[in-house]
């Protein structure tokens, strides 16, 4: 039996998403979560956390374009959202290529996020294992990070995805597949960053398990739907945008493998 996705609530509720992501993304990634169906927020100020965060539904955190006053806010409105139960995700953009940025991480991953999605190498490198990732973009194939991505869950109590070709998510226990999608996905900059920011909206109206695949499988229904219109990335990101407003409750379930 086809499983469960969580589109039909997600549009029902159009939860309000704090999305505190990177300069590259903060376009992309709001445009993704409206067409999808939730309301993002894209506000980082320390000074805001304390009233803003807790009045939504969940929170995002991306460290792509990483400094001191950004990390200041992440670690807070990472601590607000445990303090009022509300999920989190969390997006170590390229965590890897410095000291700064691995001790940030780090710091946030203690606090224990409700789902930790990166791509192959980011999540290779967080288990400590050695990977080959460029900057934000990863070297290393999805299947070389399951074990790090199964680890990463049992120690954190995250549920971890791993995206690329295949898109693999783990709670440490119960584990699936996503097919679908299309090459030209990473030719775009800030998907995954879009992704991270659609998981939190996700979140918000749902068991993180579900939300992590239904946000998952929808970027890669819609992706696939995009690829057949679409010329390259440019028109790309035009018929993505549309293709996840268009997509459908139900729809979901069949880029689902064991
Ligand atoms: N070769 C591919 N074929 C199909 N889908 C892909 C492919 N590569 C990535 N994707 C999809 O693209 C989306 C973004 O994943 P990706 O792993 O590229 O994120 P990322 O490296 O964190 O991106 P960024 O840092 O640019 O935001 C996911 O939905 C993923 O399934
Ligand atoms: C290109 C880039 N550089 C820092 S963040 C970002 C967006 C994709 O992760
Ligand atoms: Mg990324």
């Amino acid at each position: 039996m086809a499983r469960q996705d969580l589109l039909t609530p997600l549009r029902a509720e159009t939860p309000l998403v704090q999305c505190i992501t990177n300069y590259v993304a903060m376009n992309v990634a709001a445009n993704v979560v409206l067409a999808s169906g939730a309301s993002p927020a894209m506000l980082h100020a320390a000074e805001e956390t304390a009233e803003f965060t807790p009045i939504c539904g969940a929170l995002t955190i991306n460290i792509g374009t990483l400094s001191p006053p950004w990390a200041k806010s992440m670690l807070l409105a990472a601590e607000t959202a445990k303090a009022h139960n509300i999920p989190w995700v969390l997006d170590p953009v390229a965590h890897f290529v410095s000291g700064y940025r691995r001790e940030v991480a780090q710091n946030l991953l203690a606090l224990r996020p409700t789902i930790l999605r990166g791509n192959a190498s980011e999540i290779l490198a967080l288990g400590g294992e050695a990977g080959s990732g460029k900057g934000a973009d990863s070297g290393d194939p999805v299947e070389a990070a399951e074990g790090a991505a199964q680890s990463l869950a049992q120690n954190y109590g995250s549920v971890v995805v791993v995206t690329g070709p295949v898109d693999f998510v783990t709670d440490g226990a119960q584990s699936l597949r996503l097919s679908g999608g299309s090459e030209i996905m990473p030719m775009v900059t800030a998907l995954g960053c879009s992704l991270t920011a659609l998981m939190g909206a996700y979140a918000a109206v749902g068991p993180a398990f579900d939300a992590a695949w239904s946000a998952a499988a929808h970027f890669k229904v819609a992706g696939s739907a995009a690829a057949e219109k679409a010329q390259g990335p440019g028109s790309f990101q035009t018929h993505f945008l549309d293709a996840l407003a268009m997509t459908k409750p139900g729809d979901l379930g069949a880029v689902v493998r064991a």
